[in-house]
């Protein structure tokens, strides 16, 4: 779905920055539009600048440069800084602020009181419809589960019609389970309310789940931004494909428009000159193992987890790989393997690998310096 086609953005960032301490810059350079409608995934690693960016849109921060603006009309610059409450934004954050004193449905009407009962009671009913809070809404919020607070949280920032709802990190308290049924009813109700929104997450699979578009940031800065399946399969940098999932990284050099690595070889989709030195990505699911007696190759380690087995593979030169198999596929630790590699996307990057910051030492396999 194109949501972008012909409509103007309902916010704009223009190369924004925001500093807590002078010369110090917590976010640089931030460009990115949402569009009416659409869902943002702010994603990053914790400190890189994700509930700043937040923080200036919703009128908490100044930015010290770039520009902001909200359906065309500028909200933030260097000398503009429109207040918070003339800005039309909802906000829902990790803690869910409710008013202890209040019941559900005061709760969700709090921001109403410029309406008459009616109008208020009509559009109380409709969220509690929404919401799936209907025959809650005598509670107290301490009579809820954290899953049903989350959904007061929410109801009430929907009853004002934000231009905008920004969500910080909506399902960190709470298990699993009950954070995994809250996104699927979120974005259910995000795309029945045509809600705009921008959630912020370190969750890569929260992002992937909810988004039309992501902005994955590393150190306060804005590394890609692009549709969850270009951000898997195409990253552009190495920081993004390691955050985003399990990535090795293979050594490789351009001949004859090939190149040519201990795994085979892999267009030369860069069109790089002979004899450059390359990084070639590659994800589990790029790679199956196909035990062969006598072949280099042999099975390092097994993780079952659950819908697949993730094989450590390790290569004749030492080399790490990983191979996602189906969750029947089961070899022993120790078999010669061949490898059949089925890569749908070259992702190459320049020779040695530029420090990617990574989430975790373990996760990823950057070749040798
Ligand atoms: N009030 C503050 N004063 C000084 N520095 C701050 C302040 N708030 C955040 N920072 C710094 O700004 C940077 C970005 O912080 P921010 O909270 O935006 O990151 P984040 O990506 O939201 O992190 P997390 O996922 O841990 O919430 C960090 O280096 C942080 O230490």
């Amino acid at each position: 779905m194109d949501l972008a086609a012909g409509q103007s953005p309902v916010l704009e960032l223009r190369g924004i920055s925001c500093a807590y301490e002078p010369n110090r810059p917590a976010v640089e350079q931030i460009t990115l539009t949402v569009h009416q409608g659409e869902i943002l995934c702010l994603l990053g690693p914790s400190g890189c600048g994700k509930t700043t960016i937040l923080r200036a849109i919703a009128g908490f921060e100044r930015i010290t440069d770039g520009s902001i603006s909200l359906s065309g009309r500028l909200v933030s610059s260097r000398d503009v800084m429109v207040p918070t409450e003339q800005r039309h934004i909802g906000m829902v954050f990790q803690e869910y602020a409710l008013f202890p004193h209040l019941r559900v449905e005061k709760n969700i009407a709090f921001g109403l009181s410029h309406l008459s009962r009616p109008q208020q009671k009509a559009i109380v009913d409709d969220l509690l419809t929404l919401t799936g809070l209907r025959g809650l809404e005598h509670r107290y919020p301490h009579e809820l589960s954290g899953g049903q607070q989350q959904r007061v949280a929410l109801a009430r920032a929907l009853a004002l019609r934000p231009v905008l709802l920004l969500l910080d990190e909506p399902f960190s308290n709470l298990d699993p389970d009950m954070a995994s049924r809250m996104r699927q009813d979120l974005h259910a109700l995000l795309r029945q309310t045509k809600t705009t929104a921008i959630l912020v997450t370190h969750d890569h699979d929260e992002a992937f789940s909810m988004a039309d578009r992501v902005a994955v940031l590393n150190r306060g800065r804005l590394e890609q931004f692009d549709t969850p399946e270009a951000i898997y399969h195409v990253p552009t940098t190495p920081f993004v494909a390691d955050f985003v999932g399990q990535a090795d990284f293979i050594s490789g050099v351009v001949t004859n428009d090939v190149v040519t690595s201990e795994i085979g070889e892999f267009p030369n989709t860069q069109h790089l000159a002979t004899g450059t030195s390359v990084v070639v990505m590659i994800r589990p699911d790029d790679i199956h193992i196909v035990p062969t007696k006598g072949a280099d190759a042999h099975i390092l380690a097994r993780q079952f987890k659950g819908s697949e087995n993730v094989y450590t593979i390790q290569l004749p030169s030492g080399q790490i790989v990983h191979s996602s198999e189906s969750s029947l596929s089961i070899y022993q630790v120790g078999t010669a393997i061949a490898l059949r590699v089925v890569a749908t996307h070259t992702v190459l990057f320049p020779q040695p690998l530029e420090s990617s910051g990574k989430k975790d030492p373990g996760h990823g396999n950057a070749p040798p310096p």
